[in-house]
């Protein structure tokens, strides 16, 4: 008999974001042509007397049976995968930090763990330096780079230093070598390559780490992501994970894990494109978006990310050094702190862990008995006023005044159409009956070249100055307050206090529908001090006094 069975129909919507423990259930899913559409394969343990049941909310599917060999049922061990563990760059700097990191994994003992891992320290920023010079140095010079050099001794100084075989590492090396001559040789370096270039850091970290756990006695087996599942749109150093992800990499983890128990060590940040078949890359700190994927492929009940702070914090360290660690954010609070550029979390690495509803603990490997900031679905918002202060800096601010030419429904629809045309997305929007003001994501816009972006910015002004008298802002910085948006009355009166006091004036201010952020925009040169000072209001001054300005107006939004 058929071990598993394949459908194919129409799967409604939801479902393309259904719970874990649904997608356990299948062996794979694949889009077919639409988004809505998938072909997925369901194990046999969904048939029920004799007949097949299939969970979809009443969606009709079409049955295809064909032979499949035994795939192994989550039920089948006693002893699962508990938990997801993300350690970032530096806590992977060195070979010392890597035995510290076997330690903290090994002091707990409870836990079956999947380790993910970015490369070691600021290899990212070294190879996509080596890239670049590349691009103009020769090709008899590439060998000499000088970040070329410094990985090369980075890695091979970490494994003598771990007494492991430098060999699992060699061959990675004199190919990357060999890349960087090809760039040399071609004298460009298009995104696609820039992504098999940075793929090397996280190749090598999990190599190294693998073998030094398997040399200290714990079973432990490294993972390619682009090879077990990670399945991502083509667009190369920003790619999107896709739904077919979840079954494939539930599968193959799980399938090992239980065929023979080993610690899955998987390469963070990197995917394989579905058309392209190449590896891409999830943006940078793309690695928190590997592990939370995991952790709902896999129904685990817990996903860890480990860094060098001691968890998310009240505002930027670097800003400002009394930043304080927030011990509960919800998922939208996290998402929007990270969209809005605290750099301690990747845009997109909530999505799978709300969409799971999988807890994230955010941990600081360094300090591992700090407790951390622990996001969930929700928490008692009935004393939360501020959470987290975020800048986003170098921002491009648009005020678009209507002409008058066209009603304000076809205003505003051709304005939000021109950036659609264009592919660049909007952050903040205020809107007044003729006019518009709004900021440009610059992250959209770094990821391509300097000079495209001016022309890009240009095309922009040119078309919308069809209906409007445009003004074009730069070096605007967005300050976002995160927290209970509820007490908006309050945060806002204390905002403006101490913006009055400091000298400075708000450009533009926005309350999205989101109910835990509010953007304000001001120059640039003046947004650290902004945040300095806001933070010594919030998080600094008597809370209580705070608590008495809330008066009656005890939101609660949990
Ligand atoms: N609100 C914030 N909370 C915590 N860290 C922040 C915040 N904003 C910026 N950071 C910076 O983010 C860094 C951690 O993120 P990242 O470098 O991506 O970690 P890792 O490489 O370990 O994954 C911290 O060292 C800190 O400098
Ligand atoms: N190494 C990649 C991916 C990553 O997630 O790194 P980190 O966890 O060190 O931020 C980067 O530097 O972008």
């Amino acid at each position: 008999m058929a071990n598993t069975l394949q459908f194919c129909g129409v799967v409604p919507k939801q479902y393309l974001h259904c719970k874990a423990q649904f997608w356990q259930q299948l062996e794979f899913a694949t889009f077919v042509n639409s988004s809505s559409r998938l072909r997925v394969s369901v194990r046999n343990s969904c048939r029920r007397g004799g007949s097949l049941r299939i969970s979809c909310g009443g969606a009709r599917v079409d049955v295809i049976e064909r032979e499949d060999p035994e795939i192994p049922s989550l039920g089948d061990s006693e002893k699962q995968l508990t938990c997801v563990m993300k350690f970032g760059g530096s806590s992977v700097a060195s070979a010392d930090r890597m035995r510290e990191v076997a330690e903290l994994i090994c002091s707990f003992p409870n836990e079956r763990p999947v380790i993910v891992l970015s490369a070691m320290g600021k290899t990212t920023n070294k190879l996509l330096l080596a890239g670049e010079k590349a691009v103009s140095c020769g090709v008899i010079n590439a060998s000499c780079i000088e970040e070329l050099n410094f990985i090369k001794e980075l890695h091979f100084r970490t494994t003598k230093e771990l007494e492991i075989d430098s060999s699992i590492i060699a061959t990675h090396l004199e190919e990357l070598e060999q890349l960087l001559k090809g760039i040399a040789m071609m004298k460009e370096l298009t995104p696609r390559t820039r992504d098999y270039l940075v793929s090397f850091g996280e190749c090598m970290s999990t190599r190294i780490f693998a073998a030094y756990l398997n040399k200290v006695g714990v079973k432990a087996r490294q993972y390619d992501a682009f090879d077990i599942g990670f399945i991502t749109t083509d667009d190369f150093t920003n790619a999107d994970i896709l739904e077919a992800t979840y079954p494939a990499v539930a599968k193959r983890l799980h399938g090992d894990w239980i065929s023979d128990p080993a610690i899955p060590i998987v390469t963070g940040f990197l995917g394989k494109g579905w058309r392209s078949c190449a590896i891409t890359t999830l943006g940078r700190g793309g690695s928190d978006l590997t592990a939370t994927t995991i952790g709902k492929a896999l129904g685990l009940e817990e996903i860890q990310v480990w860094k060098d702070v001691d968890g998310v914090l009240t505002c930027d360290p670097n800003i400002y050094q009394r930043a304080e660690p927030v011990p509960y954010l919800t998922f939208d609070e996290a998402a929007e702190l990270a969209y809005f550029g605290a750099q301690v979390l990747h845009p997109q690495s909530m999505r799978p862990a709300r969409e799971g509803d999988i807890p994230v603990r955010v941990k600081n490997s360094y300090n591992p008995n700090a407790p951390g900031t622990l996001i969930t679905r929700s928490r008692d918002m009935s004393k939360a006023v501020l959470t987290s202060i975020v800048l986003k800096r170098n921002v491009t601010m648009l005020d678009i005044v209507s002409t008058r030419m066209l009603g304000q429904y076809g205003f505003l629809a051709k304005v939000f159409s021109t950036f659609e045309d264009l592919g660049i997305s909007v952050d903040v929007v205020a809107t007044s009956e003729v006019s518009i003001s709004l900021t440009l994501d610059p992250s959209k816009l770094w990821s391509r070249e300097l000079i495209q972006q001016a022309s890009e910015l240009d095309h922009v002004v040119e078309e919308l100055e069809k209906i409007a008298v445009v003004n074009l802002l730069q070096h605007r910085s967005i300050i976002s307050l995160i927290g209970n948006v509820q007490r908006s009355s309050l945060i806002l009166e204390k905002v403006f206090r101490v913006l009055r006091t400091n000298g400075v004036n708000v450009q533009m201010i926005s309350q999205g529908a989101s109910k835990v952020n509010i953007s304000l925009i001001v120059n640039d040169s003046e947004s650290e001090q902004c945040v300095r000072a806001l933070h010594k209001a919030f998080f600094e001054s008597n809370l209580s006094e705070l608590d008495e300005e809330c008066g009656s107006q005890n939101g609660s939004t949990s």
